[in-house]
């Protein structure tokens, strides 16, 4: 039994999958993405944790969101979740640099709830080469939210583009923060485990930011813009 674990994973404690039963409310779209990837990828350990996502639609609707930041597509998921959360104005930037999985899983589903597809742009490449055009184009302070979720090497980046990107009172959710445990485990120190951990401690030392690091999924780090 693992207590760093997103629920749908088998090892994960019972006290996860109690959590998620009474807090995670899916729309249908979303099941269905959460299913299909489960069921049709072999890379579905990389699917967000659907509690992950519930508690970041639940802030995207605390702080009224419109405009979202979703680095690391893969299937979709993430970024229907926060679509789903948002008004029919709202907007999510959703960055990958393959499109394949979602070609084969999430875009046909997606595709079939026209509400939720308008609100998404998915857009192909490197994150960071979005991240810095969208700097470069005046976007700085204009997003509300933004969830980091791609390349683990890049965390440390992305999460300053996105403090720069997000406007004050925006929310940052770094996902996979504990990513499994081994942030304290010194015998599991890959370059993506020291990567994440370096990533947490300039986190916490960011004075432009509050911060949580939550047991949640893979581990939370939530990041409040001043
Ligand atoms: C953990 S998955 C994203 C899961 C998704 N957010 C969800 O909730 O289901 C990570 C994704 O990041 C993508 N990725 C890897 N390197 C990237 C990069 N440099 N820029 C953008 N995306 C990248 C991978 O192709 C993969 O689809």
């Amino acid at each position: 039994v693992s207590t760093v674990s997103k629920s749908f994973r088998q090892h994960s404690d019972p006290i996860i999958s109690y959590c998620t039963r009474l807090t995670v409310k899916p729309t249908e779209l979303e099941e269905k993405i959460t299913n299909d990837t489960i069921n049709n990828d072999n890379w579905f350990v990389m699917l967000g944790a659907p509690e992950v996502l519930q508690l970041g639609k639940n802030f995207i609707q605390l702080i009224g969101a419109k405009k979202a930041l979703d680095i690391g597509t893969y299937t979709g998921a993430s970024a229907a979740a926060w679509a789903t959360a948002m008004p029919s104005d709202g907007k999510v930037l959703s960055m990958d640099v393959s499109h394949a999985s979602l070609d084969s899983i999430g875009k046909p589903l997606i595709n079939q709830y026209s509400d939720i597809e308008k609100k998404i742009d998915f857009r192909l490449g490197p994150a960071l080469e979005t991240l810095d055009n969208l700097i470069n184009n005046g976007e700085s302070g204009k997003w509300d939210f933004c969830f980091i979720d791609a390349d683990k090497v890049n965390y440390k980046n992305y999460y300053i583009k996105c403090v720069q990107l997000l406007r004050s009172g925006g929310v940052i959710m770094v996902d996979n923060a504990l990513w499994g445990g081994s942030v304290v485990r010194d015998q599991w120190q890959s370059l993506d485990t020291r990567i994440i951990a370096e990533t947490n401690e300039y986190i916490s030392q960011d004075n432009s930011t509050n911060s949580a690091l939550i047991n949640v999924g893979d581990g939370l780090h939530l990041a409040f813009k001043k």
